[in-house]
């Protein structure tokens, strides 16, 4: 019996999932990304998604974040249906999402980097803002106390008034969830945030995306190939392979899976507790 099933037979009260993916199918020119995928994310929750490359990972991020647009199938978070809205409606929804290469402006220090991602929390127009400045000046001084706040959560401190493009790529990558979480998501999706990172970065990044589930309760969906992070972090995981998913459950469910280790044979990531 699964932990989900365990709790369903003891009567305990399901919460209302905040994501959910129903059968979704997603193809590009005879190619079947997405075969038919379902899950569903609680709140505070860390979800990975785990699979071989072509599995089917960053499609389920892309089609999660408007860039692709399923042929199939239902994405809705809260209330909110996503499916047909653009990349930046979704992102004005409460979700935001950090990439596999960084994408920041190397040229502007971290602040800068970090007020960049607080731009859908300026409700005024250039215009609005002359007539009402005000009004502006306050907003933007909250937008500096929230960046500040972010400074100090991602202990950036030291860093602050440095272009990002001169930091270490493990720092850079700290920035980059940063400007993710500085504009308040609701949902935080991480596409490979310890790819390419050593020892050190990694156990770092690993702390700070703790901290983000832990403190700020925030429900976090992460793709990540570095297994050991997955199996020590995530609550639940999904094993991908030919873009269906082959078992969700916990670390210890999966790793267990017969499913899931002779989809891995072969592979270089083993399925292990590290
Ligand atoms: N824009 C696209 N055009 C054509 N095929 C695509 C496109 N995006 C993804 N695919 C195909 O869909 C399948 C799933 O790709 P996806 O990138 O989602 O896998 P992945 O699990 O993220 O792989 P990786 O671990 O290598 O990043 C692959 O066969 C890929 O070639």
């Amino acid at each position: 019996m699964t932990a989900t099933e365990m709790r369903q037979s003891e009567g305990v009260q399901e919460p209302t999932p905040v994501l959910s993916f129903e059968d979704v199918v997603l193809t590009f020119a005879g190619v079947t990304a997405l075969n038919g995928v379902s899950f569903t994310v609680d709140p505070g929750e860390l979800f990975a998604v785990i699979g071989p490359n072509g599995a089917g990972k960053t499609s389920i991020f892309n089609v999660l974040s408007g860039v692709y647009r399923p042929q199939r199938g239902t994405v809705r978070f809260g209330d909110q249906d996503l499916i047909g809205r653009r990349p930046h409606a979704i992102a004005r929804l409460g979700i935001a999402r950090t990439f596999q290469n960084i994408e920041l402006f190397s040229n502007l220090t971290v602040i800068d980097n970090l007020m960049l991602g607080r731009h859908h929390h300026h409700p005024y127009g250039v215009l609005a803002a002359f007539a009402w400045l005000g009004k502006a000046r306050r907003n933007e001084l909250a937008n500096r106390n929230a960046v500040e706040e972010i400074v100090d959560f991602l202990e950036l401190a030291q860093w602050r008034r440095l272009p990002v493009g001169l930091l270490p790529y493990g720092v850079q990558k700290r920035v980059e969830l940063g400007r993710a979480l500085a504009s308040e998501p609701k949902l935080l999706l991480l596409d490979e945030p310890v790819a390419g990172m050593n020892l050190e970065e990694t156990e770092d990044m690993a702390r700070f995306i703790l901290d983000i589930r832990d403190e700020l309760g925030l429900p976090i969906v992460m793709v990540e190939h570095d297994m050991g992070l997955v199996m020590d972090l995530a609550d639940r995981i999904m094993v991908m392979d030919f873009g269906r998913p082959i078992r969700t459950g916990t670390p210890n469910e999966v790793a267990t899976d017969p499913e899931v280790v002779r989809a891995y044979l072969g592979e270089e990531h083993q399925v292990e507790r590290s």
